[in-house]
């Protein structure tokens, strides 16, 4: 039986609450202009399938059905935004069952607000940094104008070829959503109605096509889809976040709060007054022409320095096959000289990192607890303090110790009280009942022996 966080597989996986992806629409063609493209059109008469049904906010959902509210529906703090979410049976529940829901948002974009939306050749509109923004500072905070399911459980007509198919749910989905923003304020709505689309070929309706290039994703909101499948992600359309144009070297992290029902965005390194804030649309691990093909349906081209540098590749290819070292795997290991193995292991893809301005992935938090964890077992603060500043500008990470502040001091009396303080030194065996003292307050693991 394996106890303690630091063992489980999630101390390797995305972190609960885990930045928010743009959403691509699965089943509705991912490849620029993979559908509608011939101008499909759906037999007639099939219209009238498409319901609707407007609740009174606080009463729950129905089996079956769609149900348009405006969130949040409890306790909204006064003059606080609020969404229009379509949700499906279930939806509602999570947040009425959420214990303090709703809280009200921290740091709205207000007069002294850190940033300015800016046009960038190119590219359209960006969002610029008004000042200089530290590490780990939450920038701002927004509540979606919309929050929708990706995926609607309409009835297709089985007749229908694949790609009438296609469309009919394109339809469906933009009459639906037709309702929610003309439920919308007349502020909001043109709000909604100004973002960008790059959708304009496929099939998609207006109201499709900005919610497909400006989505973001949220989990947690369809709980009876328990399959992992990608209907079980909702999307949130925002005002100002959605004016966040893609880096593969971003310098932000947007993260979902269910209970103040926002986003928040985080900056993940120093940014300079001026500066564009940009934002990650897919995963950054994978390679130039990878990441180019999933950014097709964002209609561009990616041109940041690390799609333009030919040297770039070799090290992100690097890093996605090393794994992360784990304090799980550093603690079971035997060999005399772990600690130094797992510490030039941590040095080496910090370094892929920080050339690559990866600050934003989730195995920047991985390398930089594990570094820390041997650094304070060998007994050497000096190095661990190096690690702790390294923690301590992660605030999007629930796993980053609370009390990371008090070892950025290399001469702290915190690291003589923390429980793994010289407990692991190179060359000397770990006594088994320190492991188990160590595994009960989540640190590494021990196998307990029938
Ligand atoms: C979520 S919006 C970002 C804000 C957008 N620039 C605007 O004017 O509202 C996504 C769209 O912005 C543009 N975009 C985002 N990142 C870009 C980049 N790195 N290079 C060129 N265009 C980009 C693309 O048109 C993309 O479909």
């Amino acid at each position: 039986m394996k106890r303690g966080f630091l063992n489980s597989s999630r101390a390797n996986a995305r972190p609960v609450g885990s930045p928010a992806a743009p959403v691509v629409i699965p089943n509705l063609g991912t490849g620029k202009y993979s559908i509608g493209k011939q101008n499909v059109e759906v037999p007639e008469g099939y219209e009238s399938e498409f319901v609707h049904i407007e609740r009174d906010p606080r009463s729950g959902s129905f089996p079956g059905g769609i149900t348009y509210t405006t969130a949040p529906f409890v306790d909204a703090a006064p003059g606080e935004p609020t969404t229009e979410c379509i949700f499906h049976p279930g939806s509602k529940e999570v947040l009425m069952d959420l214990p303090g829901f709703s809280q009200p948002m921290v740091k709205r974009v207000g007069r002294k607000s850190p940033i300015r939306v800016k046009e960038v050749q190119g590219m359209g509109l960006g969002l610029f940094a008004s000042r200089g923004i530290k590490a780990r500072e939450l920038i701002f905070s927004e509540r979606p104008l919309l929050v929708a399911a990706q995926l609607l459980s309409t009835r297709v007509p089985s007749h229908f070829t694949r790609e009438q198919q296609l469309q009919y749910s394109l339809d469906q989905l933009e009459k639906t959503l037709a309702f929610a923003v003309d439920r919308m304020s007349d502020e909001d709505k043109a709000a909604y109605m100004a973002l960008k689309n790059s959708h304009l070929e496929d099939g998609s309706g207006p109201l499709v096509g900005i919610m497909r290039t400006n989505g973001l994703g949220i989990s947690g909101l369809r709980p009876e889809i328990t399959d992992g499948s990608p209907a079980g992600i909702c999307c949130g359309v925002c005002n100002m976040i959605s004016r966040l144009n893609h880096s593969c070297s971003p310098n932000v992290i947007t993260q979902w709060s269910m209970l103040k029902f926002s986003f928040q965005v985080f900056a993940v390194r120093d940014i300079a007054a001026d500066e564009e804030l940009t934002y990650r649309y897919i995963n950054i691990e994978a390679s130039t022409a990878q990441r180019n093909e999933k950014l097709k349906p964002y209609d561009f081209v990616c041109a940041c320095s690390s799609c333009k540098d030919p040297e770039s590749d070799a090290r992100r290819a690097d890093l996605a096959e090393s794994d992360t070292p784990t304090v799980k795997e550093w603690l079971s290991d035997d060999e005399p000289h772990a600690n130094a193995r797992v510490l030039d292991e941590c040095r080496r893809q910090m370094e892929l990192l920080e050339r690559e301005g990866m600050q934003a992935a989730y195995r920047y938090f991985g390398v930089s607890v594990t570094g820390f964890t041997v650094c304070v077992a060998s007994g050497d603060a000096e190095s661990a303090s190096e690690w702790a500043r390294k923690l301590a500008r992660i605030r999007w990470v629930e796993e980053v110790p609370k009390d990371i502040e008090s070892f950025l001091d290399p001469k702290s009396r915190a690291y003589k009280a923390h429980p793994m303080w010289l407990k692991r030194i190179d060359g000397a065996t770990m006594e088994k009942d320190v492991m188990v003292e160590l595994a009960a307050i989540g640190i590494g693991s021990v196998t307990l022996e029938d």
